[in-house]
């Protein structure tokens, strides 16, 4: 197994560029099954091991992808099939994704139970009943999911019960290809939905409102290929501009677009670091007397939860009380544990932790539980004193593409080493499956 090692203390300066979004790419390549005519040409793509898994899926599916030099290509024009067995589907809760499309251009689907991230419940009624209330037949066993419709989808009025990021762009992607109009109402407003939407609008669909809370979908008889461009990925971005502010360094985050980061950026600013935007980026000049902040995670326009972990690392080295409150998922506070390992003064009290610092951080054995924590941990070794080894990078390479080479080229003492098995920690246990239907406890 490999693990990454890295001994705090250096302030890292120079720039680094941002890849495309791992959550905008996902999406994109399932709406490309929704092509019936013509080639999509897909730039931006990050090499990302959550991208070759969308990948496979689609080839399995009889659809032909290839990917080089940070293009994708798909063809989606021989006949589909309709069933994602689980080996593909268990690694990556976004391959639940290709249910709209499949659904739309074949009337069926089976998929087996997504996996994701170890952060809590993540049922997909609300997928679902976007389905349902399409016209489709939704039915749950033996560990799948099928959906089927005889003839076309029917456009249809839908209330989400929470702005669900992949609820809205599956049903977005069913109702492109359904008979009247979809109002999707409390939908998410993600930029990386509004990606979606523009390119399902390249492909000859209507959909307006993307990025409000109301989405409105005409649906037209059929799509065809299209060239898109992923936009750059905003929580990579906050990652390493949090980097640079934990060791008081100088960086400029290429490519980083400020609207999509503002609530990482009035934080940051908050805590007394200095945020600027530059033409090309965003520069982040770090200070050696943070102070503590409150963050609450919400949906956008809100504090993204994929940078709790990452901002939480930093509040480790902040002066004063920080208070951080959870309200996406239920269970994302699993880098607690590992950052106590590290030294760290961290009391969990339902859904927020408090946080009492500035904590003198110590190098530790620790073990990246999920693709986040696995980067906070990264980041709190950089300001940590000594050697922070951390483990299951599986993690860290479903969002980061080298996140050791980058760090390194910014002058951090990092490197991406193999060990022998022997060597493991006691931890590294098999993970359980932690994916579920049903409802959410916050909608009981
Ligand atoms: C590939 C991708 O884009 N992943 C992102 C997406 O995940 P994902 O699309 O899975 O996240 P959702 O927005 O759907 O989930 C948010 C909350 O709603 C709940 N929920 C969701 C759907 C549903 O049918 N029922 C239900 O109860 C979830 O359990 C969770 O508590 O948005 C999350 C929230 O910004 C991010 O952390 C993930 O990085
Ligand atoms: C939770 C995340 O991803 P996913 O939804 O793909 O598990 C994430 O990107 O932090």
């Amino acid at each position: 197994m490999e693990k990454i090692i890295v001994r705090g203390g250096k302030r890292l300066s120079g720039s680094v560029k941002i890849e495309g979004a791992k959550n905008a790419v996902l999406p994109v390549i399932a709406a490309s099954m929704l092509a019936s005519e013509g080639i999509s040409t897909i730039y931006n793509v990050p090499g990302l091991a959550d991208v070759y898994t969308i990948n496979e899926v689609l080839r399995y599916l009889n659809t032909s992808v290839s990917y080089k030099n940070g293009t994708i290509t798909i063809n989606a024009v021989a006949e589909l099939m309709t069933e994602a067995p689980f080996e593909y589907v268990r690694k990556m809760r976004a391959s639940f994704l290709v249910m709209g499309p499949l659904l739309a251009r074949v009337g069926h689907a089976k998929i087996a139970l997504p996996g994701g991230c170890a952060i809590g419940s993540r049922p997909i009624d609300q997928h679902l009943k976007g389905f349902e209330a399409m016209g489709a037949n939704v039915t749950i066993g033996n560990g799948c999911i099928e959906a089927r419709i005889d003839g076309k989808l029917k456009g249809s009025i839908i209330c989400l019960d929470f702005p669900s990021v992949g609820a809205t762009e599956n049903i977005i992607m069913a109702a492109t290809l359904a008979k009247g109009e979809t109002i999707l109402e409390n939908a998410a407003c993600e930029p990386e939905i509004v990606n979606l939407a523009q390119y399902l609008n390249a492909m000859g669909a209507k959909v307006s409102g993307a990025g409000t809370s109301k989405i409105r979908i005409t649906g037209v008889n059929q799509l065809h290929g299209a060239e898109h461009t992923i936009l750059p990925d905003r929580i990579e971005a906050g990652t390493y501009m949090i980097a640079a502010a934990i060791t008081g360094g100088n960086v400029l985050v290429e490519n980083a677009e400020a609207d999509a980061l503002r609530p990482l950026i009035a934080k940051l600013r908050e805590m007394g670091v200095e945020v600027e935007q530059e033409l090309g980026g965003i520069r982040v000049i770090g200070t050696d007397h943070l102070q503590a902040a409150d963050v609450k995670t919400m949906p956008h326009p809100g504090f993204p939860t994929d940078l709790q972990a990452q901002m939480m690392a930093l509040l480790l080295k902040a002066a004063g009380t920080s208070v951080i409150t959870e309200t996406v998922f239920e269970n994302r506070f699993m880098h607690v544990e590992e950052f106590r390992r590290m030294n760290a003064s961290i009391k969990i009290d339902g859904r927020s932790a408090i946080i009492n610092a500035p904590c003198d951080l110590q190098g530790a054995e620790v073990t990246a539980t999920d693709l986040r924590a696995g980067a906070a941990l990264v980041i709190a070794g950089l300001a940590a004193k000594g050697y922070t080894r951390v483990s299951r990078l599986h993690h860290i390479d479903r969002g980061y593409v080298d996140l050791t080479g980058k760090l390194s080229a910014l002058g951090a003492d990092i490197e991406r080493v193999r060990v022998e098995e022997a060597e493991q920690p006691a931890a590294a246990a098999p993970e359980p499956l932690r994916t579920q239907i049903g409802v959410n406890p916050k909608f009981a």
